[in-house]
């Protein structure tokens, strides 16, 4: 693969963007969709980690790749790898509405299907519409939805008699599709982030997303209520919290957090500034647009304008020792 920047001909510089492929997945769908893509050369790769390690290593500038889903909740495999490693961030993020199709090879019925194959947080999002239609079927997993597609299709005997996809892929592969609107939930929807080596934040909107891990003092009775006080105190909305555990022993766990707002929004600076006081840990992964556009409505006395007086009115005690007012 050549160096990121320069063309194969070695003239104009191109970006190169890897993603979570073959064609056909979702994880391509909001490649097509993400700030900052347009242009660039798309490269499918076969995982999350093999997407992120082409990043970290160079070969490519952007990586997009699965990070929550309305229904299964984080996409561990993405979680784990943006916490630990070589540091990355987040620079946007995009939101996917997501619906399977039941594709199969030409020929095949619903009372043929005993294996269902797909990536397994396809396999979770659908699992009780498998159970009730496709009672006498397992699943088995695929690295992706289009893979698992494309591997029923290929030649010879398939690991499974039905793929679980989106359109587009099933139709690609020459598949037949037997049904459509396949879910436990109607109206589902996949997170993707877009991911870059470490770089300053891009400046605030006024409706932003941060994203931090932070590991919990160790055996403290308290700990996880003091973290999430940096938040509370200061009217800070969490929009996602999950544990993840560290891995080395039983019981040790980090904590994955996206909360509202900009790292250089006064109110979440200082949150971040009591994480790192009060956790052993903490990784800042960026600050960068909300996909939805929606801005926080900060409680009374936690708005960016009250810390902004408030710090003003502290410099004012410091410097004359009163405030008049
Ligand atoms: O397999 C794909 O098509 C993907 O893009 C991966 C992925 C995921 O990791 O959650 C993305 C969206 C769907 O929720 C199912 C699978």
């Amino acid at each position: 693969m050549a160096a990121p920047g320069i063309s194969p001909s070695g003239s104009a510089p191109s970006r190169r963007v890897v993603y979570l492929g073959p064609a056909g997945t979702f994880t391509e769908t909001a490649v097509g969709r993400a700030p900052g893509t347009a242009g660039a050369e798309r490269v499918p790769v076969a995982s999350v980690d093999a997407a992120l390690a082409a990043v970290r290593d160079g070969e490519a500038d952007l990586a997009v790749v699965p990070i929550e889903n309305s229904v299964e909740g984080g996409v561990t495999s993405t979680l784990d790898a943006l916490g630990a490693g070589r540091p990355l961030s987040i620079r946007a993020e995009v939101l996917v509405p997501v619906a399977f199709v039941l594709a199969v090879r030409p020929g095949t019925t619903m009372r043929d299907i005993l294996r269902v194959g797909s990536h397994p947080h396809a396999l979770a999002q659908c699992r009780g519409w498998v159970a009730q239609n496709l009672p006498q079927a397992v699943t088995v997993p695929a690295l992706s939805t289009a893979a698992a597609a494309q591997v029923l299709a290929g030649e010879g005997e398939a690991p499974y008699d039905a793929a679980l996809c989106a359109e587009p892929a099933a139709v690609a592969a020459g598949l037949d599709v037997l049904a459509r609107d396949v879910a436990d939930n109607a109206g589902a929807v996949t997170r993707f982030v877009v991911v870059s080596r470490p770089a300053a934040p891009p400046a605030p909107t006024g409706s932003d997303k941060t994203t931090v891990v932070a590991a919990l003092a160790e055996d403290r009775s308290g700990a996880l209520l003091e973290l999430l006080e940096q938040f509370a105190t200061r009217g800070i909305n969490l929009t996602r919290i999950e544990s993840r555990p560290v891995g080395t022993a039983l019981g040790r766990y980090t904590f994955s957090i996206d909360c509202e707002g900009h790292v250089a929004d006064p109110r979440v600076g200082e949150a971040l500034m009591g994480l790192h006081r009060v956790c052993p840990q903490v990784r800042y992964l960026g600050s960068y647009p909300r996909a939805d556009g929606l801005a926080p409505v900060p409680p009374p006395g936690t708005s960016d304008d009250d810390f902004t007086a408030a710090r003003s009115w502290l410099s004012q005690l410091l410097e004359c020792g009163e405030v008049s007012s």
